[in-house]
This record gives structure tokens, C-alpha cells and sequence, in this order.
């Protein structure tokens, strides 16, 4: 019989804020959006196995597209193979909100569909059970 939490799939949504702009066109380093990853691998590992876990590794990661200060930028996690203590998660990042300035300071848009801007797979590790 197959593991129930196979499967079992995290959302977070979070603000993207300007301090974060690193780049041209207030474009956010990549590694921001693997923080979100972590936090949101981190909520599976809870779920699962009770316990925050370590990310032992990225066996893929895709930037498919730009993540900005202004964005409200959701991430997900599914759990796809189960080890012993590893965990393999199908990990996404889409935009489902956008800032627009052109249009003013504060003016911003609902992007919808959700634009999707990273993908990457990646093993969580817990620890034995006691
Ligand atoms: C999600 C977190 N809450 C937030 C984080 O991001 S933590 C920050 C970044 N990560 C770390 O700081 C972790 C540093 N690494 C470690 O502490 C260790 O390397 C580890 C705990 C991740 C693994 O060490 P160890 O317990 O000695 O591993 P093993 O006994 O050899 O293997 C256990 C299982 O894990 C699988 N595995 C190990 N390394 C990898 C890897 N690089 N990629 C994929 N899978 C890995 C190994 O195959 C074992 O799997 P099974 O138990 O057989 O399923």
C-alpha cells in the first residue's frame, strides 16, 4: 500500500519587498525564492515527520522567469518519493500578484493565470524515528 503522505503538498504565499531588490529592474536573486523553498519544505517535514528536517539537496532547479520587489510570490512543495528519512519534493514558485508602476506608486495587478517563475526538485532528510 502506498504512503499516504505521498502526495502532500505545502503552499506558501508571501509579500516580496523592496529591500529584497538586488538587481536591475528590481529584480530579487534567485536565492530568495529558495528561501521560501526551505520554509516551505520545512512545513512538509513538520507535517510528516514532526520534526523542521534538513534539506540534504537540489537535484534541479529551473529560473524560469523573474521574481521583483512588488510581487506576491507563492511557493509549493509535493511530496513525491518517500525514503527511509529522505523525502523528495516537486518544488514551485509562481507569481500570482505584480506590482505595476507605471501605472503608480502603489498600483498593482492579480496575475492570472499565476506566472510560474521557478521549479526545482529537492530531498528533505529527518531523523530517525525514536
Ligand atoms: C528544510 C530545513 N528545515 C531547512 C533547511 O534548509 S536546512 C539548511 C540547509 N541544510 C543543511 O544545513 C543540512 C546539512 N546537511 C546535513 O546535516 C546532512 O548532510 C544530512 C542530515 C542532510 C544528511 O546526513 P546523514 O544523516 O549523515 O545522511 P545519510 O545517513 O547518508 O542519508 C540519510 C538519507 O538521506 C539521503 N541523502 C543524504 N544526502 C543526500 C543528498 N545530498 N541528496 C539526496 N539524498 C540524500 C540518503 O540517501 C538517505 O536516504 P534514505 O534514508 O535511505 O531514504
Amino acid at each position: 500500500m502506498s504512503d499516504p503522505n505521498l502526495g502532500l503538498t505545502v503552499i506558501h504565499r508571501r509579500y516580496v519587498p523592496y529591500s529584497h531588490a538586488h538587481y536591475g529592474g528590481n529584480l530579487v536573486d534567485g536565492a530568495y525564492t529558495l528561501g521560501l523553498f526551505g520554509d516551505v519544505a520545512t512545513e512538509v517535514a513538520i507535517r510528516m515527520d514532526g520534526d523542521e528536517g534538513l534539506l540534504a539537496g537540489y537535484s534541479e532547479i529551473r529560473f524560469l522567469g523573474p521574481v521583483r520587489a512588488g510581487d506576491v510570490l507563492e511557493a509549493g512543495a509535493e511530496v513525491v518519493r518517500i525514503g527511509r528519512r529522505s523525502r523528495e519534493l516537486r518544488l514551485w514558485a509562481q507569481v500570482v500578484a505584480r506590482a505595476e508602476p507605471e501605472r503608480g506608486a502603489s498600483a498593482a495587478r492579480v496575475v492570472d493565470p499565476p506566472e510560474r517563475v521557478v521549479e526545482a526538485v529537492a530531498t528533505v532528510v529527518v531523523p530517525t524515528a525514536t
